[in-house]
């Protein structure tokens, strides 16, 4: 085991970095008040390889690994977790039709989705069925050679804007036995979508429920064999919830950069703030912890890459504790700003808004200590 960055994955990084700088962070504060989805500058990132990150690369995937895109998701979240986020979630739909798709529907989909000219969501929430995610109840029936839908997801980031959905459906019994995998195209006949919802953060993306009304789906769209798609779908939140928990630790670290910077700017009692004790041990806090977190996600995502057994449990760990971490320290960041932190120009705000969502999606909190919890019984058998 070894913790150093080799030389081409501090490459990756730091690539990633600028990119981040240069292109998104002038802007995040202005995409977040004007809800602005910035489909463009996405479009550039994808040129530097960031559209399909670990798709193979027969179909213009980078063929990274996991591990590279905790570093590259964190990167990008230095200048805004939610268009990192939403890079992260496009990444995770593609991945499925990667790792689940037949040659056909690689060769049909992917190109287009690591250039990001098309633009991929995941959609397995619903109105009645969240935690639960077996529970869903968007019914696929066979008529011929497709498939009619009728239901509703809910929650679906990028929804309106995206070209492919990556729909969990039933097509059988009840229970995670009964639910296949559709790739549904957006412009298909019957599907249509909800309001944009208004929401506390993570506003440069569009989050709207998808709502299908006889929506015909070809047969040949089906990911894999009928009655995986909880699989599928469940393989696809192990790699996202590490990029979740990347996106966190970016933003953070965004936030406690701003905070060294205004330390030294910054004078109260005659003093500048970093000659504080206090403050000097707070940030001293928030630092240790944002590595210590970081250190997990990395082993979390080798652990993914490596297909170790207790992969799925690493993953859930590393998302409870990175985005636990990553909310704490930004919040602290606001703190020690003082009124300043409460105001939208200073960005630490938008990032405590940004950060809070990620304890929620993609599996709570509490779930990811459902997965755990279940692994460790299981093995004390
Ligand atoms: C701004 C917007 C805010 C809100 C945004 C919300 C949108 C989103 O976040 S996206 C989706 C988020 N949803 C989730 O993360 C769902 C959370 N729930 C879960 O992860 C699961 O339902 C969970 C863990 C509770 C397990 O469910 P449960 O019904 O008990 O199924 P379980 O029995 O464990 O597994 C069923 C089968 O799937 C398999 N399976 C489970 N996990 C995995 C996995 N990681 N990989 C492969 N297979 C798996 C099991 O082995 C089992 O297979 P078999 O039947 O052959 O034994």
């Amino acid at each position: 085991m070894q913790f150093a960055l080799n030389e081409d994955q501090i490459a990756v990084r730091d690539m990633a970095r600028e990119f981040a700088a240069e292109k998104i962070a002038p802007h995040a504060i202005r995409w977040d008040e004007e809800k602005h989805f910035p489909v463009d500058v996405m479009r550039e990132a994808a040129k530097l390889g960031i559209g399909g990150i670990y798709i193979r690369d027969d179909v213009g995937g980078s063929a990274l690994t996991r591990f590279d895109a905790a570093l590259i998701f964190e990167a990008l979240a230095l200048g805004c977790p939610t268009v990192s986020a939403f890079i992260s979630i496009h990444n995770m739909a593609s991945w499925m039709i990667d790792a689940f798709g037949n040659d056909s529907q690689r060769k049909k989909f992917l190109p287009k989705l690591c250039t990001m000219e098309l633009l991929a969501s995941y959609c397995l929430t619903e109105p009645g069925s969240g935690s639960d995610a077996a529970a869903l109840r968007t019914r696929a029936v066979r008529d011929g050679d497709h498939y009619v839908l009728n239901g509703q997801k809910q929650f679906i980031s990028g929804a309106g804007k995206g070209d492919l959905y990556v729909v969990m459906v039933r097509t059988g019994a009840d229970g995670p036995g009964g639910i296949s995998t559709l790739v549904v195209e957006g412009d298909t006949p019957g599907l249509s979508f909800g309001a944009n919802e208004r929401k506390m953060g993570w506003n440069a993306q569009p989050t709207r429920a998808v709502i299908f009304e006889n929506a015909r789906v070809p047969v040949a769209n089906r990911l894999g064999e009928e009655g995986i798609g909880f699989k599928i779908a469940m393989a696809g939140l192990d790699g996202g919830r590490i990029n979740i928990a990347a996106c966190s630790l970016g933003g953070a670290q965004s936030a406690l950069d701003k905070s060294l910077a205004y330390m030294k700017e910054r004078k109260a009692f005659g003093k500048r703030l970093d000659e504080f004790q206090a403050l000097q041990f707070r940030i001293a806090d928030m630092a240790t912890e944002l590595e210590a977190a970081r250190t997990f996600v990395w082993r979390a995502a080798a652990a993914l890459d490596r297909k170790d057994a207790d992969a799925t449990m690493l993953c859930a760990m590393a998302k409870r504790f990175g985005t636990d971490v990553g909310f704490e320290v930004a919040n602290q960041a606001l703190q020690l700003h003082g009124g300043y932190g409460y105001l939208s120009e200073y960005g630490i705000e938008k990032i405590v808004r940004d950060l809070r969502v990620h304890q929620i999606l993609e599996g709570t909190n509490e779930i990811m200590r459902l997965i755990v919890s279940r692994k460790l019984i299981e093995s004390a058998r």
